[in-house]
């Protein structure tokens, strides 16, 4: 199996790192990019990628799309398909404008930064081309580096924005809560490191324990207590309202 990554920015390096990871051959990927040749070098001498500057389609059997949206429709355009298996990862691109351009089965997948440590989450919609053994193999690619869910025209814009923007999000959240400990006394590598684990062991809990979040709530505050008295100020200050219009700007097509 011959992958084609064009684009090589944070979404396609972090795709490759996780599918390296997970023992796919760095020497079946190969990356393109249209500025940055040294970048791609860096690369190719970091993960033992193919890079190259002119791609021959015809050589690859998946070719995923992971330039920034604009260039995703003129680069179909460009080329001459036959019967490689498009995946786009670029937001708000739909499968059926790419099968239309080029003809071949397109995917277009939502996936997220965390992909490169296996931990991703990965939303998939299929066009209407997609045979079913390539929905196989495109779903069997993307669960190598986290967890997948098919997603359609109505889903997708909020999947994007719950699982491929939401890491923003976070690290957003740990940057506003990291001087609180540093302007504590703790280091700031170490106060990130705080914040860190224990967002990842909520994490794990949130996915072990399916009882609804005001119980998981409970498990941790007690009335009055100093849990308690920091979720009333997030309430206060309408966290869900903020959360609720965050999400939905996310999902817009600007
Ligand atoms: N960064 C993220 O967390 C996520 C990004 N995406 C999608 O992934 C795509 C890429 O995002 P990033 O990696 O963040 O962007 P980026 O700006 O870091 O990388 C895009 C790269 O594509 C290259 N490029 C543009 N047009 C090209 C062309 N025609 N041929 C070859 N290379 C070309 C650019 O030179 C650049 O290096 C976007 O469409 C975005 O919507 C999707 C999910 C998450
Ligand atoms: O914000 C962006 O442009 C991309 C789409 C999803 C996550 N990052």
């Amino acid at each position: 199996m011959n992958i084609l990554m064009v684009g090589a920015g944070s979404m396609s390096e972090s795709l490759v790192r996780g599918w390296i990871d997970s023992g796919i051959a760095p020497e079946s990927i190969t990356m393109t990019n249209r500025a940055d040749r040294k970048r791609l070098s860096e690369l190719a001498n970091e993960h033992g990628v193919q890079i190259i500057e002119e791609e021959s389609i015809e050589s690859f059997d998946i070719v995923v799309l992971a330039m920034q949206p604009e260039g995703v429709l003129e680069y179909v355009k460009r080329h001459e398909w036959t019967n490689q298996l498009l995946v786009s990862v670029a937001a708000h691109i739909t499968p059926d404008e790419i099968e239309q351009i080029s003809g071949c089965g397109a995917v277009c997948a939502m996936p997220n930064t965390p992909v490169a440590f296996r931990t991703g989450m990965t939303g998939l919609w299929f066009g209407h081309q997609v045979a079913m053994e390539q929905k196989q193999l495109a779903t069997e690619l993307f669960l190598r580096v986290g967890e997948v869910v098919e997603t359609d025209e109505t889903t997708m814009p909020f999947l994007m924005a719950a699982a491929g923007c939401s890491p923003a999000f976070f690290y957003e959240i740990v940057g506003a809560m990291t001087p609180v400990l540093t302007e504590a006394g703790f280091e700031a590598q170490q106060a990130r490191r705080i914040i860190a684990q224990a967002m990842k062991g909520s994490a794990e809990l949130l996915l072990q324990d399916a009882r609804p979040t005001d119980a998981l709530i409970d498990d941790v505050a007690a009335p009055n207590g100093p849990t308690d008295r920091g979720v009333q100020v997030l309430r206060t200050h309408e966290l869900k309202k903020i959360m609720r219009a965050a999400l939905s700007e996310s999902a817009r097509e600007a």
